[in-house]
């Protein structure tokens, strides 16, 4: 690219101005730590020496006094601490910023103004001393959207203070690595495409990067939304959900700059731990540390309490393999998680104080304290208070009433035998419902039941008497929990981030809007890809009513940045639901489809392949089989020839070299190369094993190929 020699020497003396800007800040900066440093050394060396004979007595008579002391002492090094690391904070994005302080530069006319500003903009913002003129922007700064929205000519963007429009004569990009300007270019929209191309050509890493560089338009809407209370978004396979989401999840912290939103209100939902640890390195990329990452299964553990869950993979595997009871499995799941049995167990919940709490009179050292009809009557009346609030309030009715007549307080054991009645045993409740069939066939009349009911109830009974509580039955659990209980967790979320969102059923929903009731909701998914159940865009319409909140909006994603057109052609014939998949346009290889008669010979041919693989400097190539059954079988038979890994269920292993790993926990993931290793007729046959191979193609960025032994799947 040809640079005219002045503008180039403008360029050289502007990022040598900037570094040494952000150097002598850095200096500052670590001045300043070191001496916070030095303070909190000697404030905890005050600490000790001041307070150390009344730590010791803190339980004794005067220990309300020694804990005042200590608190006046550890409350300033408390403050130093989070001084400390806040300067901590900063010195490791000056330190990001000196090796590279921005990407892109805007030349921009304020509507009324003469002079054209030139525009910087970084990962992160550098101010000039002394002054509050930006020496580098944001990304997310809100002039910093002109640079993904448009093209030179009349801009506008959206500032605090309203609509700022105005002029665009320049958009420039630059490749800066480590302090040193390797190029730059002046950005039409073919060469930012050339340039996209060439970056989405590279073999990919094991974690997933940040895009601020190459944000799309339609992209950027979403990002920066602030207008909605929900937000959905249906892409398809690669079209950049899940970089949406977590660059989301960056924007919305930098917004809480002046919405006093703080770390601890954003909160990232993952499908499962394999994909939380894949996309772990973006926000903290992005310069933000702090946002809470939870997988959905751990957050069902959380609720319930004490008990093993069955993950969603295990489940999955279960609904996958299991030939006779597939669609006991699949019905299960579907009718439990329903909006027809949600009502059920609401039915159930109103029923548990006149049906299931054996009241009864309380007596206590022979004296009577409280009739049955009046603690009834107590849990039976206001109805806006859920019922294990009241119970505990009974409790402490009752203890009151103790203290009154009797003035003493009643010890641990003899508390827990006169209450016994309010405390639920929410397993056991769950079981009693479907029991005891006669009641739940009345609870169940006025609601559409599966044919194959009778199935479910003793698939169910069966699985509740096992030691690990099954997927389905975790969900309802959770329900009755914060139906019966309340929330008391996740008060402080503000804003939730939900990917993969065709995974989830009605009842999921239903418990994120009871979790996070005052939250705002960014939702991203694909209906083509959704496992175990049928999905279509109505999905979002549930979603919707279900969170009902003021402003919704649903946008689509049509274009895959993931893979090569030859790829992503092949894979379409896979999607159900019809859609245009649209490709950025990038070559590679065809897929090809390779059959061998023997496990042996088929072996060779992947061995084949790996190599040529490995050759072509591809740094992940996944080997996907359908089950977990099948990448063990393949591993064993390839283990001995070739340094290969499994991906199981609990596997947190890098996604790096070479790898077998069953198409669920594929999902969300890509690699430079698939080998999908089982593409036979038995293993891929139905409407549900299209979704697999549409998943497990569309994991591919370069390469693509499909082995079986035997007769090809007749979807191919
Ligand atoms: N604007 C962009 N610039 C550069 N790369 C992008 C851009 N958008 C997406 N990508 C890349 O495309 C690939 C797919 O993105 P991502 O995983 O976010 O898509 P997805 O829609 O979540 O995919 P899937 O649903 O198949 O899991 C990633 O490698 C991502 O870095």
């Amino acid at each position: 690219m040809e640079n005219n020699q002045s503008e180039l020497e403008y360029e050289l003396k502007r990022l040598e101005d900037t570094i040494a800007l952000a150097k002598k800040q850095l200096s500052y900066e670590k001045q300043r730590n070191e001496i916070n440093k030095a303070a909190i050394i000697s404030a905890k060396k005050e600490l000790r020496e001041n307070t150390s004979h009344t730590i010791s007595g803190l339980w004794s008579s005067d220990g309300f006094e020694a804990l005042a002391e200590l608190s006046q002492y550890a409350n300033p090094i408390t403050e130093k601490i989070v001084d400390y690391e806040e300067v901590e904070n900063k010195i490791a994005l000056l330190e990001k910023l000196i090796q590279s302080p921005y990407f892109a530069r805007i030349d921009f006319k304020f509507e009324g103004e003469d002079m054209f500003e030139k525009i910087y903009i970084g990962r992160s913002s550098l101010m000039k001393d002394n002054s509050y003129e930006m020496c580098v922007y944001d990304w997310r700064s809100p002039i910093a959207s002109v640079f993904y929205r448009f093209v030179t000519g009349q801009a506008f963007y959206d500032a605090p203070a309203g609509r700022i429009t105005g002029e665009v004569s320049l958009k420039r990009q630059y490749e800066i690595k480590k302090g040193i300007l390797e190029y730059y270019f002046d950005a039409d929209v073919q060469i930012v495409d050339e340039f996209l191309r060439k970056l989405l050509s590279q073999n990919n890493s094991s974690k997933m990067k940040t895009i601020v560089e190459t944000i799309q338009k339609e992209q950027d809407i979403v990002i920066r939304d602030m207008e909605n209370d929900l937000m959905m978004v249906q892409g398809v396979a690669g079209s950049g959900k899940t970089s949406i989401a977590l660059h989301r999840a960056a924007y919305l912290m930098y917004q809480g700059l002046s919405t006093k939103l703080s770390a601890n209100n954003i909160i990232v939902i993952s499908p499962n731990t394999l994909f939380e640890q894949y996309i772990s390195n973006v926000i903290p990329e992005l310069g933000e540390d702090n946002v809470i990452s939870m997988v959905f299964e751990d957050m069902l553990a959380a609720i319930i309490q004490n008990r093993r869950i069955q993950s969603r993979n295990q489940f999955l595997e279960s609904l996958i393999t299991s030939s006779g009871y597939r669609s006991t499995i699949k019905n299960s799941i579907e009718f439990k998680t329903s909006h027809q049995f949600m009502e059920i167990l609401n039915l159930f919940i109103y029923d548990i104080p006149y049906k299931w709490i054996e009241f009864e009179d309380i007596y206590y050292d022979g004296q009577f304290i409280v009739s049955k009809e009046i603690l009834k009557e107590k849990i039976i009346g206001r109805k806006e208070v859920p019922l294990g609030v009241k119970l505990k309030h009974l409790e402490d009715f009752i203890v009151d009433l103790i203290y009154e007549l009797k003035k003493i307080r009643i010890n641990n054991l003899a508390k827990k035998e006169i209450l016994k009645f309010t405390e639920l045993d929410i397993i056991e409740l769950y079981q009693k419902l479907l029991r005891d069939k006669e009641y739940f066939y009345t609870l169940a009349k006025d609601f559409e039941i599966p044919e194959d009911m009778e199935d479910i109830l003793v698939y169910t009974q069966e699985n509740l008497n096992s030691n690990l509580l099954f997927y389905d039955d975790a969900t309802v659990l959770a329900y009755i929990y914060l139906k019966i209980y309340g929330v008391n967790e996740y008060k402080n979320i503000k804003q939730v981030v939900i990917d993969e969102a065709q995974d989830y059923y009605y009842l999921h929903y239903v418990i994120f809007s009871l979790l996070f009731e005052n939250s705002k909701f960014t939702i991203l998914g694909d209906i083509n890809q959704t496992l175990g159940k049928k999905e279509d865009m109505t999905i979002y319409d549930q979603i919707r009513k279900i969170l009902s909140k003021k402003k919704s909006s649903l946008a689509t994603m049509d274009k895959s940045f993931r893979c090569t057109n030859e790829i992503l052609t092949y894979s379409s014939k896979f999607a159900q639901q019809c859609m245009e998949i649209k490709s950025f346009n990038r070559k590679g290889d065809e897929p090809g489809i390779y059959a061998r008669d023997s496990q042996s010979s088929l072996n060779d041919l992947i061995m084949t392949e790996i190599k040529y693989c490995k050759d072509k400097g591809y740094q992940s190539i996944a080997l996907i089989c359908k089950t977990e059954k099948n990448s063990l079988s393949l591993f064993t038979s390839l283990k001995d020839r070739i340094d290969v890994q499994i991906m199981k269920d609990d596997s947190t292993t890098e996604l790096q070299g070479v790898f077998i790993i069953p198409v669920y926990m594929s999902k969300g993931l890509e690699f430079d190369a698939v080998l999908i290793c089982d593409a036979d007729n038995t293993n891929y046959h139905s409407e549900d094993d299209k979704n697999l191979l549409y998943i497990a193609s569309t994991r591919a960025l370069h390469r693509l190929n499909l082995f079986c032994m035997g007769e090809a799947s007749s979807l191919l």
